[in-house]
């Protein structure tokens, strides 16, 4: 077992054979989500001037004023207004508007009485100097920094973006996928089942396990367990997808021929086998267009644990964005293997002071996995031989 590579050796592999996927200029309506590959500077010092944030009158404070005359309106939208010269004048405001140029003091609506063109204030208000205003420039200067390249486009990064004036900010492409399932004992969901045969399951758990995280770009198909159609299908699909993942056919069975196929189709093998369980027989390799392959293990739990702990990983970080896995606290003892990195599915429980607790839900086999239902994810316990204790922080993946 200790000369199977190890995870983090696999990790590194992946690394190094996945090139950046392209960048893409695209409309800001259609970027929500998407992985931004640009800085983006404040466009003009924001707000970009003495913004009134109340509604009401602009006015130039001076102590123990109480009547004003109103003199004009500022609607938002329009070049500021002059304030007259000469004191006890007044200007109505709206919430967004410029400030009036030589007004310096706002006076929400609620602070006066108004008769005709008449303002006084009411009289348990006192104004201060200034109040009321957003200065020019106070949520940040022109040419600050704002976004960095390897953010998910949120919704707050999508206001900063539009309120900036980039209406179609660089993203990484989505790469196309293709989810290959493999085995003649596989049946779609909505096909009558023989007692020998199972449903396909695996490809709707990587097909989930890929969208959530924004990789929507996928197309599907199934293989039998012949080495010649299995040949060809795979070269038709490596001519029309940037990114593979397959499941099954990966181990020492008689009819497991997509590595033997993949490499005659010329993609190069980087590895095969990992010290993990489940999952050792994942497969990984590059084609000579530098397409990533993913061969997972067939067996369900195999599959989605190698999708959401190395597949999904590597791709977003293809993409420019790099997640970190989440520290969380172990809920019961786990004993690590010796020689093996062991994941865990786990179900996540929030306790009262915010830090999750992830209850371990280890399956007997990885070809059970009718009751992951109410796991999220899985943890990672590295090998070694002292059991790990509740309280112990272990590493999370969402599936
Ligand atoms: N002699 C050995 N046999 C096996 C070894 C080994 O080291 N020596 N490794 C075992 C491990 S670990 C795993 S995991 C499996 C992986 O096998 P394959 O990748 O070749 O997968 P299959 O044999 O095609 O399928 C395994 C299992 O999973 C079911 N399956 C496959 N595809 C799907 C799908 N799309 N949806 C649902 N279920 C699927 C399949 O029916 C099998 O039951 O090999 C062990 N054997
Ligand atoms: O990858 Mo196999 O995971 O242990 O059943």
């Amino acid at each position: 077992m200790n000369d199977l590579l190890t995870i983090d050796a696999a990790e590194t592999l992946i690394g190094e054979a996945l090139a950046p996927f392209p960048i893409e200029a695209i409309p800001l309506d259609q970027a929500a989500g998407r992985i931004l590959r640009q800085n983006v500077t404040a466009e003009r010092a924001l707000p970009p001037y003495d913004r009134v944030i109340l509604d009401g009158i602009a006015v130039a404070w001076r102590d123990g004023q109480r009547d004003f005359l109103l003199v004009a309106t500022q609607p938002a939208g329009r070049p500021p207004l002059a304030m007259p010269d000469g004191t006890g004048q007044a200007i109505a405001v709206m919430t967004g508007s410029v400030l009036p140029s030589g007004a310096d003091t706002v006076i929400p609506r609620e602070d006066f009485d108004i008769q005709g063109d008449l303002v006084s204030l009411r009289a348990d208000v006192t104004p201060r100097k200034n109040q009321h205003i957003h200065p020019k420039g106070a949520d940040c200067a022109q040419g600050a920094a704002l976004l960095s390249p390897g953010l998910r486009l949120t919704p707050p990064e999508m206001a900063i973006l539009a309120a900036n004036g980039i209406s179609r900010p660089e993203v990484s492409v989505i790469p196309s996928i293709a989810i290959i399932s493999t085995g003649d004992e596989l049946v779609a969901p909505d096909a009558p089942v023989q007692d020998w045969q199972i449903r396909r399951s695996n490809e709707f758990a990587v097909a989930a396990s890929l969208s959530r995280k924004g990789f929507t770009r996928q197309a599907f198909a199934v293989l039998p367990d012949d080495l010649a159609l299995t040949t060809d299908h795979l070269a038709t699909l490596l001519e029309q997808h940037d990114v593979l993942v397959l499941s099954g056919g990966v181990s020492m069975g008689q009819f497991d021929f997509v590595p033997q196929a993949l490499t005659s189709l010329g993609v190069r093998k980087i590895f095969h086998k990992i010290a993990q369980r489940p999952g050792k027989p994942f497969w990984f390799g590059l084609s000579a267009k530098g397409q990533p392959v993913f061969a997972l293990p067939g067996n369900p739990v195999s599959a989605l644990a190698c999708c959401s702990r190395h597949v999904v990983p590597a791709l977003l970080r293809a993409q420019g964005l790099v997640q970190d896995a989440i520290p969380v606290r172990l809920g019961e003892t786990l004993s690590p293997l010796p020689s093996m990195t062991r994941l865990v599915p786990v179900q996540l429980v929030h306790g009262a002071d915010g830090v999750a607790t992830a209850i371990p839900h280890p399956m007997p086999t990885s070809g059970d996995f009718n009751r992951l239902g109410m796991t999220q994810g899985l943890v990672t316990l590295p090998p070694g031989t002292a059991p790990l204790m509740p309280g112990a922080s272990v590493l999370f993946h969402e599936w």
